[in-house]
């Protein structure tokens, strides 16, 4: 399905031949780029991904990276990891607060927006390839519905595209911060201990990158699991625990980091099923954020797809959606400059 048929291309085109700065700003890193429009196409003229620091200001990063890229951008469109109102933003998991009119001012830019970078994704099918995307588990016809779209990465990222009988319209939720809904008896004695950490446990807590590592360590410090001394050393060294979880997962090496992602992989299912079902989203579940991608193989084995239709109410629903990932990492910062260009 090329998504681009579908999604808003309805700018005012006064950006015509003029250039756009996008970002991306999540939890762990931000990506910038500059693009210009050029009709219905946008062209990346240049990138630059940093990590995303409490030390730095956002100001700081953008100043570095016009310093390399001489010229003021006519406008900056931006896609942020937290709840976005009257182009504000306190990030969810880093000490930022960004402001669209203080950012105008002080980098002296003639427009500044902001999205939430998982409706930023949303807009960015707009523009990625079919290869961009890959099969989890395809249908052979996939009907023109409302689509969802899960993104774990440091935080959980959640949001949906509402289908109006012509067009996509992205819109952005919260539903990371929804509660986490314990089933199972393990289950139940994860929740317990999240508890001590969070009075009320959301889904957030467990998929994400911080949630494997939690994962990791109920199973080790609670339950008793072992971990061996080159695992240890693997921890000290990587400085990426949920990395490393999941590589040593993905090759068999370790019995627990294996439990560990089974867990996260139910629970990514059960809730990718939970926001399916709330969005109706028959036309597709697309599952993005820096982690899917990465555990591909892992995503591709039964587990998933098993979790996913478990719903005894809902089954017959469930086993019709496409299931996609994105490959794509530059997907939100391609849709900030989508929504920019075109989007508003
Ligand atoms: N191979 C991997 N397996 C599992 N988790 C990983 C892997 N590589 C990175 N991560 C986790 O992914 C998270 C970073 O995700 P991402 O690249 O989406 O960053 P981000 O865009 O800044 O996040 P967000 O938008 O959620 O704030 C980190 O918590 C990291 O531990």
């Amino acid at each position: 399905m090329c998504y681009s048929l579908y999604l808003p291309q309805r700018g005012k085109h006064d950006l015509q031949g003029k250039t756009i700065l996008a970002a991306d700003i999540g939890g762990t890193k931000t990506s910038l780029g500059l693009f210009e429009v050029r009709g219905n196409t946008l062209s990346l003229l240049s990138e630059a991904t940093v990590p995303s620091q409490a030390d730095v200001t956002f100001e700081g990063v953008v100043t570095k990276f016009l310093a390399n890229n001489p010229g003021v951008p006519s406008m900056l469109s931006i896609g942020v990891a937290g709840p976005v109102s009257d182009n504000r933003v306190r990030l969810t998991n880093l000490a930022w607060e960004l402001d669209g009119s203080r950012l105008q001012r002080s980098l002296g830019i003639g427009r500044v927006t902001m999205i939430n970078d998982l409706e930023a994704t949303a807009y960015g099918l707009a523009g990625l390839a079919l290869d961009d995307v890959a099969a989890v588990f395809d249908q052979k016809e996939q009907p023109l519905g409302n689509m969802a779209i899960l993104a774990p990465g440091t935080g959980l990222g959640e949001a949906g595209l509402f289908w109006d009988g012509e067009a996509y319209r992205p819109f952005a939720t919260e539903g990371g911060h929804s509660d986490f809904a314990p089933q199972t008896a393990l289950d139940m004695e994860l929740y317990a201990h999240l508890r001590k950490e969070n009075d009320i446990p959301c889904w957030e807590h467990v998929v994400s990158g911080p949630g494997i590592y939690r994962i990791y360590r109920f199973l080790r410090d609670v339950k008793g699991h072992k971990e061996p001394a080159w695992l240890t050393e693997n921890f000290k060294n990587d400085g990426d625990p949920a990395a490393v979880i999941s590589h040593a997962a993905m090759r068999e090496l370790d019995a627990t980091c294996i439990k560990t992602m089974e867990l996260f992989v139910s629970y990514m299912a059960r809730e990718a099923a939970s926001l399916v079902l709330k969005h109706k989203a028959t036309g597709g579940l697309l599952l993005g954020g820096g982690i899917s991608p990465r555990i591909y193989p892992l995503l591709r084995k039964t587990l998933f797809r098993q979790q996913f239709v478990r719903n005894a109410h809902m089954a017959e629903l469930l086993e019709k959606v496409s299931i996609k990932v994105i490959l794509n990492s530059k997907a939100a910062l391609i849709g900030a400059a989508h929504y920019g260009a075109y989007g508003q």
